[in-house]
């Protein structure tokens, strides 16, 4: 007895399968975006709440189920009012299409930042300035920048400079770069545990291989001893970069538009989610 393997390539189940990838995707991306941010706890109580909710009803507990429903629908209003910020923010970029492209206007921008970071990167490691300077990609960093001093100053050399002079007050610790702006400097980043990272480093690269650990996060370590330029990104510790290395690289990242190997746009990065957790060992 064979399978029929026409009858399984049915319009019908095409489409199935590419509902069932948007709604993969849509929550995949939810996932990606919450992480980090004040939003986790409020999904942790959400998910709560409907487990109560279903047993509730199995049990048939109707006065628990009913305040559980007066809960739920005024919680819908609750979540629109406190995070009426967010959702004007995420409207605004998918009306301007930046959700599901990058437009040239991002482009542009990471280029600058980039040429801020490299004239930053050349002065502190020539003159073996410690530094710590982590970029938000798509995972929210909000809890590390509330642990820093808040700046949400446009990037310059000269600013992330002036930040990292030793025995300055917001010297120690990170900056943390969110939407072409310095969120903050001063950030504590949480450190890797990791006993892959080589002794001679210390804890300023341990709390750059730490955040890598967490989210998908770029961050750039100048080491105070040796002037030394490392890259952690995703549980990787890129160490010895020259100026070449850490400008192609941060190009690979940032700029998608020069790299299409990249996954920036929502499609390439639904096949790298795919290749991924599906395509079997790299
Ligand atoms: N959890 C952390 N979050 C952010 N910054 C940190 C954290 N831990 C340490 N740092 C920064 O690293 C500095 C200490 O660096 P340390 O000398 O231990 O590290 P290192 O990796 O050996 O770097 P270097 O080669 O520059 O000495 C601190 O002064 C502080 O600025």
């Amino acid at each position: 007895m064979g399978i029929d393997w026409s009858s399984l390539f049915t319009l019908h189940n095409l489409s199935n399968l590419i509902d069932i990838l948007v709604v993969w995707l849509i929550i995949y991306e939810l996932i990606m975006l919450l992480r980090g941010t004040r939003a986790v706890q409020l999904l942790r109580g959400i998910i709560v709440i409907i487990i109560a909710k279903i047993a509730s009803w199995y049990l048939g507990l109707t006065m628990v189920s009913w305040i559980l429903d007066q809960i739920i629908n005024w919680g819908v209003i609750g979540c629109i009012i406190i995070f009426q910020p967010e959702i004007r923010r995420g409207l605004e970029k998918l009306g301007r299409g930046s959700v599901f492209r990058s437009t040239q206007n991002q482009d542009e921008k990471a280029e600058k930042m980039i040429k801020a970071l490299d004239g930053a990167i050349q002065y502190m490691s020539k003159r073996r300035i410690g530094a710590l300077i982590t970029i938000q990609m798509h995972t929210g960093l909000e809890e590390y920048i509330e642990t820093g001093i808040k700046l949400d100053a446009d990037i310059s050399s000269q600013l992330l400079i002036n930040i990292f002079i030793p025995n300055t007050p917001l010297h120690d610790g990170a900056v943390i770069i969110k939407d072409d702006k310095i969120a903050a400097a001063a950030a504590y980043l949480p450190l890797s545990q990791s006993n892959l990272i080589p002794k001679e480093l210390g804890t300023r690269h341990r709390a750059a291989v730490g955040i890598s650990e967490v989210s998908d996060a770029l961050t750039i370590v100048i080491s105070e001893e040796t002037g030394e330029v490392s890259i952690t990104r995703n549980n990787e510790l890129l160490r010895g970069m020259t100026q070449e290395d850490y400008l192609k690289y941060l190009r690979s990242q940032l700029i998608p538009r020069e790299h299409p190997d990249q996954h920036q746009t929502i499609v390439t990065r639904a096949i790298s989610f795919f290749q991924k957790h599906f395509g079997g060992d790299k």
